[in-house]
């Protein structure tokens, strides 16, 4: 495909996304109907499509409209492409550019790429982090590895990729974190992760789990296990008995298999109160994402305010259903990628509020300055009488 074939491939999914489908579908349908399209051709198309989405209130400017060729228009002008090479009319190239597209420089939170109700809300979490915040989310995230101490040390997981093509070097946020810098798509393909020496990971969310107080012997639960990340992550850190649990179980179906290729034991559980009492609970609750915006700027665009309200009420249902969860002495670890106070600091107040004789041990605030996601996590113990 040509350069300009390649916008115009954008331009039909980006459109098919602003429609409803979600940006993971989109994609792979025009791959089944492109057979033409080699790797490089779907990757250059990825590229375009999530640029877009992350910076789609700017490109909309700058395009002159909130449309798949007006964003992607507004992406060749923010990168200063020669339109009049590529919006050429001819082959599969995208039409000429007409007089009306002349666009404008975007303003405010079109400029900062932030939802307009959310300003307020961001602005006060963040404070004066907002605009560098901002600017990273409109970035393409770096990718992170876990090195899996239970089956090698960081250093002999660098060497294992570096064996496989993938050059990576060690990341300050977690004492685990391998920031890799050259060769990311043989990573799964590669003996280092086929054999669980690393694990696909970020930085800030590694950071959560070391922040947690595990140690040998104890029994703890993963609430909101998910595809088991942090449940992997915990299980390389101390001897543990370790249950997973979700409200949508199906979300685990990838764990056991995870758990063998990491050497981890995990015991799945759909019922974890009857398993109850642990040393340790921890959630990593459901919440807007706001942390990862950069892996899924879709979701920037999908959060509302009914959609917010709606998770704050589930983010206080399990914090209080994790204080019946754990025994006497016992910590809660409560944990959202999300960069907004009202899912973090606001919750445990509010928890702390209705539930006498709890308090705070400590909270860690990650943002993607530090250049893992956004990540709060909170632990809390019950009060010494
Ligand atoms: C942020 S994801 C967890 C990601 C996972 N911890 C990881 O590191 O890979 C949140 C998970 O919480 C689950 N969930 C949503 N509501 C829940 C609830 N009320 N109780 C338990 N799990 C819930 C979702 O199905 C989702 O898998």
């Amino acid at each position: 495909m040509t350069p300009a074939a390649r916008l115009s491939a954008a331009i039909e999914v980006l459109d098919r996304i602003l429609a409803g489908t979600a940006a993971e579908q989109a994609l792979a349908n025009w791959g089944r109907a492109s057979r033409f399209a080699g790797s490089g051709d779907r990757l250059a198309v990825r590229d375009l499509v999530y640029d877009a989405l992350r910076c789609r209130r700017s490109y909309a400017a700058l395009g002159g409209g909130d449309t798949g060729r007006g964003l992607v228009l507004g992406g060749q002008r923010a990168a200063g492409a020669d339109l009049a090479a590529l919006f050429t009319g001819e082959g599969h190239a995208p039409a000429k550019i007409a007089a009306s597209e002349v666009g404008q420089e975007p303003e405010g939170a079109a400029a900062l790429d932030l939802p307009e109700w959310l300003m307020p809300q961001l602005g006060a979490s963040l404070g004066a982090d907002l605009g560098a915040v901002a600017e990273a989310l409109r970035q393409r995230a770096p990718v992170f590895l876990r090195a899996n101490t239970l089956r090698a040390s960081r250093d002999e997981a660098i060497r294992a990729l570096h064996s496989d093509g993938v050059l990576a070097v060690p990341h300050p946020l977690a004492d685990t974190a391998l920031q890799v810098m050259e060769g990311a798509r043989k990573i799964q393909a590669g003996q280092a992760y086929q054999s669980g020496l690393v694990e696909l990971q970020d930085a800030a969310s590694q950071a959560v789990v070391n922040a947690l107080p595990l140690c040998d012997g104890q029994r703890v639960l993963d609430l909101c296990a998910g595809g088991g990340g942090k449940t992997l992550g915990m299980a390389a850190r101390a001897r543990l008995s370790l249950f997973a649990h979700d409200a949508f179980p199906a979300r685990m179906r990838d764990l056991p298999a995870r758990a063998r290729r990491a050497g981890a034991k995990v015991t799945l559980t759909e019922t974890p109160e009857k398993l109850a009492t642990f040393d340790l609970v921890l959630a990593d609750a459901p919440c807007s994402g706001s942390g990862s915006w950069r892996r899924d700027p879709q979701g920037k665009w999908a959060l509302t305010p009914q959609r917010l309200a709606q998770i704050l009420s589930v983010q206080d249902q399990i914090l209080d259903r994790m204080a019946h969860l754990v025994k006497p002495g016992g910590f809660v670890a409560y944990a959202t990628c999300s960069l907004l106070r009202a899912e973090n600091e606001d919750r445990i107040a509010a928890f702390l509020d209705r539930t006498p004789g709890w308090q705070l041990h400590k909270a860690e605030v990650y943002t993607p300055l530090s250049g893992g996601d956004g990540f709060f996590v909170a632990l809390l113990t019950q009060a010494s009488r």
